[in-house]
């Protein structure tokens, strides 16, 4: 791929720990909302940055290992993935500072957003560029493990970003990770996940099939009231969701591509990349 001029982020070639941010440059702003390791606010870096501060309630994350899993992370630099600029790790609680996404996440900004200013082609970008951000974490062996449009976040203009990505080999709580918990992604988990708890990126195929259904439902739940016992025996026995209302037949074809019963027959993200990208520019 050519070399992407895009400008590094702010962090790059600082202090050794480059990853290390200092909390006295940091001004917290007000609360965005609770994740899996608590409350998450607004912050001003350096008096001009805006980012988004976790700040990790204690017992929630396995804060040592996330560490040094952070000098990785923030390498991982595309225009589809919220950019981790770096941890503030020398205090407790630890605060994670990424790239600040003015409009929340995905899930909420379909379902606050009204139809018409939602159109197909509004729906079909945003799922392509997600399928960038995952095709990047692709590239570089990196599984997200739970990708979901709650997961995701929204900037001006419709853009799309991939965010805490690989945080759920962090989670302390176990109702998340065990597959048996209350809360394990069930219906975004292919039949190898629910089975074996085998994550690849062939099982980020699957639930990329659950967020394009998610995208053009415009925030509805996949599979309803179902119960996750329920959903475990549809999936299993290869039953998936259905097309979304008047959503293309092409568009449905790739969803189901993704929901494939074993991961060799998923098309990896950057096939589906260029299927999504065909149809948008044929199509609409
Ligand atoms: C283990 N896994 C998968 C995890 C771990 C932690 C988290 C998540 C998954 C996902 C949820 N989450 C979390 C929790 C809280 C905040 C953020 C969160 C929210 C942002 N932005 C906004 C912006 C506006 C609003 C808002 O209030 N509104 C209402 C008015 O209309 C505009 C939108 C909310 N969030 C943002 O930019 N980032 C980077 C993170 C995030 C996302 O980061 C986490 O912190």
């Amino acid at each position: 791929a050519s070399p992407c001029d895009r400008p590094a982020p702010p962090t790059a070639g600082l202090s050794h720990d480059k990853w290390e941010i200092d909390p006295v440059e940091l001004v917290l702003k007000e609360v965005l909302g609770a994740g899996q390791f608590g409350v998450v606010r607004r912050g001003v870096w350096r008096g001009r940055i805006d980012t988004a501060v976790k700040m990790m309630k204690e017992g929630t994350m396995s804060e040592d290992d996330f560490i040094d899993e952070a000098k990785v992370m923030t390498q991982l630099q595309h225009q589809n993935l919220v950019q981790l600029y770096g941890v503030c790790s020398k205090h407790r609680p630890i605060y994670i500072v990424t790239e600040f996404m003015k409009h929340g996440s995905l899930f909420n900004y379909l379902r606050r957003t009204s139809p018409d200013q939602l159109g197909h082609a509004v729906l079909l970008d945003m799922c392509i560029q997600v399928c960038r951000g995952m095709a990047y974490l692709e590239r570089h062996n990196y599984i997200h493990r739970d990708l979901a449009t709650r997961n995701c976040l929204v900037g001006d203009e419709n853009v799309v970003k991939v965010a805490d990505f690989g945080l759920a080999r962090y989670v302390l709580d176990d109702q998340y990770t065990s597959s048996g918990g209350s809360k394990f992604p069930i219906k975004w988990a292919p039949p190898e996940v629910l089975n074996f708890t085998r994550f690849s990126s062939k099982s980020d195929v699957w639930a990329f099939g659950v967020l394009m259904w998610e995208v053009f439902t415009c925030g509805k739940v996949p599979y309803g009231r179902l119960t996750n016992t329920e959903v475990v025996n549809r999936v299993q026995h290869g039953q998936v969701l259905e097309k979304p209302k008047g959503c293309l037949d092409e568009i449905y074809k790739v969803m189901r591509l993704c929901w494939g019963q074993t991961p060799e027959i998923r098309p990896p993200f950057r096939v589906l990349k260029e299927e999504l990208t065909t149809i948008s520019q044929r199509v609409l």
